[in-house]
C-alpha cells in the first residue's frame, strides 16, 4: 500500500495569506514560493472561499501535494511545499490572527472573476456591500476586510494584497472595490497602509480529475488526496510595491514592471480571448477541450482572426509572434486536459472584458472585426439561442449593438454556424 504525504519537519513560518485554495493558486504562487531562492522563509496559509473540502484534504497532508508538470512528451512530478496551513474560509478567527502578525506581508488572491461580487461596471455589488457589513462575511472581499481590521486594530503595519484573477487592470479594481465598501477608520488605514499589486498571471492549469490521483501514485509511490496537474509554461508579471517584503519571485522567473497593462493586455486578450472563443464555439463542433477545438481548421482560423484583430490594438514590443506560435503550441499540448466546459462558466462577462474592447477599438479605426464577431455569434448560440440577435447584442454591449457592420457581421457568423451544423 502507498505511503500517505506527511511533513518530516515543520515547514516555513507563515508569512503570506492566500484566499481561494484552488489549483492554480498551488501551481502558480505557490509554485514560485517554494521556488523562490529564499522560499524556505516563507510559508502560506491558505484558506478556501466556499466550501471547506479542499482545506480538509490539504490540511490531513499537512498542506503537501503532487504538482504534476504535464509536458506534451510525459509527466513530471514534484512536492509542494509552500502551503504550512489550510483553512476553511469562514474561519475567520484564524485570518485575524494571521493578519494581525506583524511578520505577515503578502496577501493573494485567486478567488475567480465572479468571486470578487461586482458588478458589470466594476462596481461593488448589493451583495458584496451587505457581506462587508455581515457578522461573518461569506464574501472573499468581505472577509479579506474583517482580517485587514484586525491588522489595523493590531497594529501590525502595513500589507501587499496581490489580486491573481483574469481581470483586466485587476490591482485598481481590487483596490477600487475595498475602499468603496469598507468603513472609518478602516478605509483611511487601507489607503494608507494596504499596496494593492496589479499582476497578470499566466499557467494552464485545468481542475483536478480523479485520473491524477492514480496517475500521482503510479509516478511517485503516495498517496495524495490534493494534487495538481499543470502544463510546464508559467509567467507572473507584477507592478507595485510589498511595503513589508516578499519572497524573491524573480529568483524563480517572476518580473517585476513599472507598465503592468501591456503585458496584462497581451495575456487576457490573446490567451483568455481565444479560450473564450474556443469554449462557446467548441462544443457545437463536438470538441471537450481546448487541444481538441484548437486542432479543428475553422476553430484554428478564427482564433488567428481574433488574435490579428487583438494585437493591432496592443502597443509594439510585446513579442506578439512568439507569444502568438507559444500559445498555439500550449493549447495543443495533448497531456492538458482543459475543458471547455470548466472556461465557458461567465462567458458574457468575459466577453465584455476581453472581446468587446478589441471590437470597439477595432470599429473606431474601421478595421475588420470578423474574429471578434465570430466569438459573439458563438455566445449568442450557445447562451442565447432564443433572443433575437440584435437583442442579445444590445444586452452584450449597447454601443456594438448600434454598429450596423457589427452587428451584421454577427448575423452572418451565426448563419454561417447554423449551415455547418446541418452540415454535420
Ligand atoms: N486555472 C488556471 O489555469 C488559471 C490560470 C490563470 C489565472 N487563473 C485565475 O485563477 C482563478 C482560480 O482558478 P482555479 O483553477 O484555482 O479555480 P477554482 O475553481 O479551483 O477556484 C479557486 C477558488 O475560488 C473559489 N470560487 C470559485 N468560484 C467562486 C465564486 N463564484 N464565488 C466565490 N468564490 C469562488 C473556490 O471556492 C476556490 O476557493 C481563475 O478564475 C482565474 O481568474 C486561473
Ligand atoms: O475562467 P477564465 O476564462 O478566466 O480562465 C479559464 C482559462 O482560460 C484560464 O484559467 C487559463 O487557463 C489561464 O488564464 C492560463 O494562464
Amino acid at each position: 500500500m502507498s505511503a500517505a504525504l506527511r511533513r518530516e519537519r515543520p515547514g516555513p513560518p507563515v508569512r503570506m495569506v492566500h484566499l481561494g485554495l484552488g489549483a492554480f493558486h498551488r501551481a502558480h504562487q505557490a509554485w514560485y514560493t517554494q521556488h523562490a531562492d529564499d522560499g524556505a522563509d516563507w510559508g502560506i496559509a491558505a484558506f478556501t472561499v466556499r466550501s471547506p473540502d479542499a482545506a480538509r484534504v490539504l490540511d490531513a497532508q499537512d498542506g503537501l501535494y503532487t504538482i504534476v508538470t504535464r509536458a506534451a512528451d510525459g509527466d513530471t512530478a514534484e512536492l509542494g511545499t509552500a502551503i504550512v496551513a489550510a483553512h476553511d474560509g469562514a474561519d475567520l478567527e484564524s485570518l485575524e490572527r494571521y493578519l494581525s502578525d506583524p511578520a505577515v506581508a503578502v496577501v493573494t488572491l485567486t478567488v475567480t472573476e465572479a468571486g470578487y461580487a461586482l458588478d458589470a461596471d466594476g462596481s461593488p455589488s448589493a451583495r458584496l456591500r451587505d457581506d462587508a457589513e455581515a457578522d461573518r462575511p461569506a464574501t472573499a472581499l468581505g472577509r479579506l476586510l474583517r482580517g485587514f481590521d484586525a491588522r489595523r486594530r493590531a497594529n501590525a503595519g502595513p500589507i501587499a494584497v496581490v489580486c491573481c484573477d483574469n481581470l483586466p487592470e485587476n490591482g485598481a479594481l481590487l483596490r477600487g472595490a475595498l475602499l468603496a465598501v469598507a468603513a472609518e477608520p478602516l478605509r483611511a488605514w487601507i489607503e494608507r497602509d494596504v499596496s494593492v499589486v496589479g499582476t497578470s498571471v499566466d499557467r494552464i492549469t485545468p481542475a483536478v480529475t480523479d485520473e491524477l490521483t492514480a496517475e500521482v501514485e503510479r509516478l511517485t509511490g503516495l498517496r495524495d488526496a490534493a494534487p495538481v496537474a499543470t502544463e510546464p509554461f508559467s509567467d507572473w508579471v507584477l507592478g507595485g510595491d510589498f511595503p513589508a517584503g516578499r519572497p524573491r519571485w524573480e529568483s524563480a522567473g517572476a518580473r517585476f514592471v513599472d507598465d503592468l497593462e501591456p503585458w496584462e493586455r497581451r495575456k487576457l486578450r490573446l490567451l483568455n480571448g481565444a479560450h473564450t472563443l474556443l469554449a462557446l464555439a467548441g462544443p457545437p463542433r463536438g470538441h471537450r477541450t481546448v487541444a481538441e477545438a484548437i486542432a479543428d481548421p475553422a476553430l484554428r482560423s478564427a482564433v488567428e482572426a481574433l488574435w490579428d484583430e487583438a494585437s493591432a490594438t496592443l502597443p509594439d514590443g510585446l513579442d506578439l509572434p512568439a507569444y502568438r506560435s507559444a500559445l498555439l503550441e500550449r493549447f495543443a499540448n495533448p497531456r492538458i486536459e482543459h475543458r471547455l466546459a470548466q472556461i465557458a462558466q461567465d462567458s458574457l462577462t468575459k466577453l465584455r472584458l476581453r472581446i468587446v474592447p478589441v471590437a470597439r477599438h477595432r470599429l473606431a479605426e474601421g478595421a475588420s472585426t470578423s474574429g471578434c464577431a465570430t466569438a459573439v455569434a458563438a455566445w449568442i448560440a450557445a447562451e442565447r439561442p432564443d433572443v433575437a440577435a440584435d437583442a442579445a447584442l444590445a444586452d452584450l454591449d449597447p454601443a456594438l449593438a448600434a454598429d450596423a457592420r457589427f452587428a451584421a457581421e454577427v448575423t452572418d457568423a451565426l448563419a454561417r454556424s447554423a449551415q455547418a451544423a446541418r452540415a454535420g
